[in-house]
């Protein structure tokens, strides 16, 4: 059973995973080990008890569980360098969009349990969803990884080959959400309010309907239908958006950056 975690890679995603995990509980503050290049920048995360460092040879040895979170261009040469250190005691999860649990089976070249999770920085406050896949792992394995990711927020066990549409929807999700609570904070002002307040009214309006979806398992246009008030305000506002391509353009932003990763 897998007790140290070691973050390979001490960017946005993996200083938000050991947020998240020191939040949660799941493990002690003591127990993670990040790693980066210039470890100076996680100073706030080793006041909190984390052991930051450049060696990823040394995380990777004292740890049972290793979470690589470098750019995908960066993942061959990470892996080579710490490939000795690894034994039947560790599990890898990998965060990095694109790398096929084939390509990292290929990297590590041992018979170890692999998982591919795809998170969004939500991850911080417990509040992401994390796509999952793996292979060779056991049941017993697969159920740590699983249990640790719900701790994390949300979990979708999913097939591999969802993966890529997984970033888009899930992790790209997050800024798609951000620019457009933007545009309503932008829109908020022109029509009266303060930056600040708008930015509450933008931002706790999107979470609260979210928490409908989530709640009630019901259907957007279910819930649409309970705020448009025929002849009102709100359909006029949707008919214009639309006019304007709004569910167009965001469904043709996530297949543009769908087939970005097909691409690369
Ligand atoms: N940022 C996001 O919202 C999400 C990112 N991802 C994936 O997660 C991975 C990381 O993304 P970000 O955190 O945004 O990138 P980032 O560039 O912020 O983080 C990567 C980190 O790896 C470090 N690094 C580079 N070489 C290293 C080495 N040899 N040893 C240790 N650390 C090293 C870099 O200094 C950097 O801090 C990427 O593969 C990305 O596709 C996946 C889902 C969401
Ligand atoms: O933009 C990117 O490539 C990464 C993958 C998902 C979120 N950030």
């Amino acid at each position: 059973m897998s007790e140290r975690i070691a973050i390979i890679g001490g960017g946005n995603l993996g200083t938000a995973i050991a947020e998240g995990l020191i939040k949660s509980r799941f493990c002690k503050p003591d127990a993670i080990t990040i790693t980066k290049r210039n470890p100076a920048t996680l100073k706030e995360l080793e006041k909190k008890g984390v052991t930051i460092t450049a060696d990823n040879t040394t995380a990777v040895k004292q740890s049972d569980l290793v979470i690589l979170a470098v750019k995908p261009f960066q993942v061959a040469a990470v892996i080579e360098g710490f490939k000795k250190q690894l034994t039947a005691k560790h599990t890898i999860v990998s965060v990095i969009t694109g790398v096929s649990l084939s390509d990292l089976q290929e990297m590590v070249k041992k018979s170890l349990p692999l998982f591919r999770a795809m998170p969004n920085t939500a991850i911080a406050i417990q509040e992401s969803i994390t796509c999952i896949s793996y292979s060779n792992a056991t049941e017993q394995q697969a159920s740590f990884v699983v249990d640790m990711f719900n701790t994390l927020g949300k979990v979708a066990l999913i097939d591999e080959k969802l993966m890529d549409a997984a970033t888009v929807l899930g992790a790209c999700g997050t800024a798609y959400a951000m620019r457009y609570i933007r545009a309503n904070i932008q829109a908020g002002i022109e029509i009266g309010f303060d930056a600040k307040t708008a930015s509450l009214i933008a931002a706790q309006t999107v979470k609260g309907a979210a928490e409908l979806l989530l709640k009630n398992g019901s259907h957007p246009e279910q819930e649409i239908d309970k705020v448009t008030t025929p002849k009102g305000c709100t359909i006029v506002g949707l008919n214009e958006m639309e006019h304007r391509g709004f569910s167009s353009s965001l469904i043709r932003g996530v297949i543009a950056s769908y087939n970005k990763i097909a691409k690369d």
